[in-house]
């Protein structure tokens, strides 16, 4: 079943909720927003996104710096207040979350396994569990001061993967990794996808391998410009617009290999309905 927020402005633009219904959970997206507007300290930075993701999908958005990315997220996860929109999320949502940074102090004496056990203790099996997922299944005992970015990511990663989320979201997870090691993390989350059928939402500045992994692109600036398949997106004049449109290479190593799971809105990019 899904629950069914109405969130509204108020006059000081404080989000509320309102109207719980019940909708089916099977047939529905993870996550459906509707017209969501935010405004941080008077400037828009998010306008009449319309977004969905659904179970077994991989989407990806992408954007200059400060078009918003992250503030979507955060908005998509409730941790942000919203000057306007509507949000429905499934009843039973987990979503494991992925920072775009996290600092750790180097002298503390944190292994990985402590550091999955932090906030709340989990079995030993299910940290061994998560581990393997991220691909760092011998990594339990080394120090987190001690592994290199790639294997930080996926300490990062394992440690969202704990509660067995159905929607996994990643902002800018492969950041800091070569080209090998960012092809690396995107192969061991299209395993996790195809192993839980969770939803995955990543924020990236990874083009080329955008138009690998991803089932369907978002192309946000402050608005969605365009959304779809990534090799339509990638043809997309406001798209080009913001990337440029030496992206050849991403165009020629794209395959689009078929996966067993629904494919949500994918298809010819939808052009943004408002101006
Ligand atoms: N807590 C905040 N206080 C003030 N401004 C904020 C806050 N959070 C975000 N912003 C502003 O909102 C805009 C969008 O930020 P956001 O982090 O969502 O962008 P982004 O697309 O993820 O950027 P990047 O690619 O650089 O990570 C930026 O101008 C940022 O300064």
């Amino acid at each position: 079943m899904l629950y069914y927020i109405n969130i509204a402005a108020t006059e000081k633009g404080t989000a509320v909720a309102r109207s719980p219904t019940t909708m089916s959970a099977h047939t529905q997206p993870l996550i459906r927003a509707t017209d969501l507007h935010v405004r941080i300290g008077g400037n828009a930075i998010l306008e009449q996104i319309n977004f969905t993701i659904s179970p077994g999908e991989i989407v990806t958005v992408v954007g200059p710096n400060g078009s918003g990315k992250s503030t979507l997220l955060r908005a998509l996860i409730g941790s942000i207040e919203l000057s306007a929109g509507q949000i429905e999320r499934q009843s039973d949502l987990r979503i494991g979350y992925v920072p775009q940074r996290l600092h750790i102090d180097p002298t503390l004496p944190l292994t990985v396994r402590r550091f999955l056990n932090l906030p709340k203790r989990h079995r030993a099996s299910e940290i061994q569990k998560a581990l393997e997922r991220a691909g760092i299944a011998s990594h339990r005992d080394v120090p987190m001061a001690g592994l290199s970015g790639g294997q930080f990511q996926r300490a990062l990663m394992a440690r969202a993967l704990l509660d067995q989320p159905n929607l996994l979201m990643l902002d800018e997870a492969s950041q800091g990794l070569d080209q090998t090691g960012t092809a690396d993390f995107y192969r061991q989350v299209e395993e996790i996808r195809n192993d839980l059928g969770c939803g995955v939402l990543m924020v990236s500045h990874d083009l080329h391998v955008v138009m690998r992994a991803a089932d369907r692109v978002v192309c946000l600036n402050h608005r969605i410009c365009c959304q779809g398949h990534p090799e339509d997106v990638s043809a997309d004049p406001e798209y080009r617009a913001l990337f440029g449109t030496d992206d050849e290479e991403a165009l020629a190593i794209f395959r689009h290999d078929p996966h067993n799971h629904p494919h949500g809105e994918t298809g010819h990019p939808q052009k943004r309905a408002q101006s």
